[in-house]
């Protein structure tokens, strides 16, 4: 759970972050907004990449601020980019290894908890294939298997989604949705495709210039007649 106190993250005179107040219980939380609503500049502050003016945030009970960023790793903080980070030459199953190897030990065997993460994101197959060689949907499944290992507790996913196909989209979707079950983690996942966020998220932050616009049950923020002016552009329409 993410609770967030009076949150001021301020570059220069710019307020990207604007006094937000949220808690974030979900299993898996959506995070939307118009461009430059304050986003990413959340998940940066989560992941320690910018510092806060003012406010808290604590995680699970923990204050998170006060962490480094190699603290909150090692707190299990676990975060994928919009570009995904694979590493071109180094095989499937490596580029998840580099990851476990930089996260305290689980007490379960290395080889194991790759192979557990792999054939939970379908990658079991293409495990001794070269990064470069692997798919756009096998490349998104990688990030989000390197962000599974070690005992995460929080994943920050930004745009998981994109480029996807349908039927791929559908095959993260599922992984999604069972994340908890399967590790025990929560997340915080930013796309700006309502449908994803409508069928993986219970609930919803939606922020607009760095505030929050609306916070609640995905349901009911994406038909929130505020939020479909801000964001979606369709006042009028309650179809998602
Ligand atoms: N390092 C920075 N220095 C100065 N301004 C920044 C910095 N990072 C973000 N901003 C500004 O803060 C505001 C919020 O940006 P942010 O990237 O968090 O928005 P966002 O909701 O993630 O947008 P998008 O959907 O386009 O990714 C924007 O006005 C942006 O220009």
């Amino acid at each position: 759970m993410i609770v967030i106190d009076k949150l001021c993250v301020q570059f220069g005179g710019l307020k990207a972050i604007d006094g937000l107040t949220a808690t974030l219980e979900a299993p898996v939380c959506g995070l939307i907004g118009p461009n430059g609503a304050g986003k990413t500049t959340l998940v940066n502050l989560l992941s320690g990449l910018v510092g806060a003016r003012a406010g808290q945030v604590a995680v699970d009970g923990l204050p998170w601020l006060p962490l480094s960023p190699r603290q909150r790793v090692v707190q299990g903080l676990r975060r994928s980019f919009q570009t995904e980070q694979v590493v071109e030459d180094l095989s499937v199953w490596a580029n998840v290894q580099a990851v476990l190897d930089q996260v305290p030990p689980t007490g379960v065997e290395a080889v194991d908890e790759v192979a557990d993460v792999l054939g939970y994101c379908g990658l079991a197959d293409v495990a001794t294939e070269p990064g470069q060689a692997i798919n756009l949907f096998q490349r998104r499944m990688l990030e989000l298997a390197k962000a599974l290992v070690g005992r995460p507790r929080l994943l920050l996913l930004d745009e998981p989604g994109a480029g996807l196909t349908e039927h791929e989209s559908g095959r993260l979707r599922e992984a999604l949705r069972g994340i908890q079950a399967f590790r025990g983690a929560q997340v915080l996942l930013i796309d700006h495709d309502v449908d994803l966020i409508a069928d993986t998220c219970s609930q919803t932050l939606v922020m607009d210039f760095g505030r929050r616009l609306a916070l609640g049950s995905t349901r009911e923020v994406l038909q929130d007649p505020e939020v479909r002016r801000a964001y979606l552009g369709t006042e009028g329409d309650t179809t998602c």
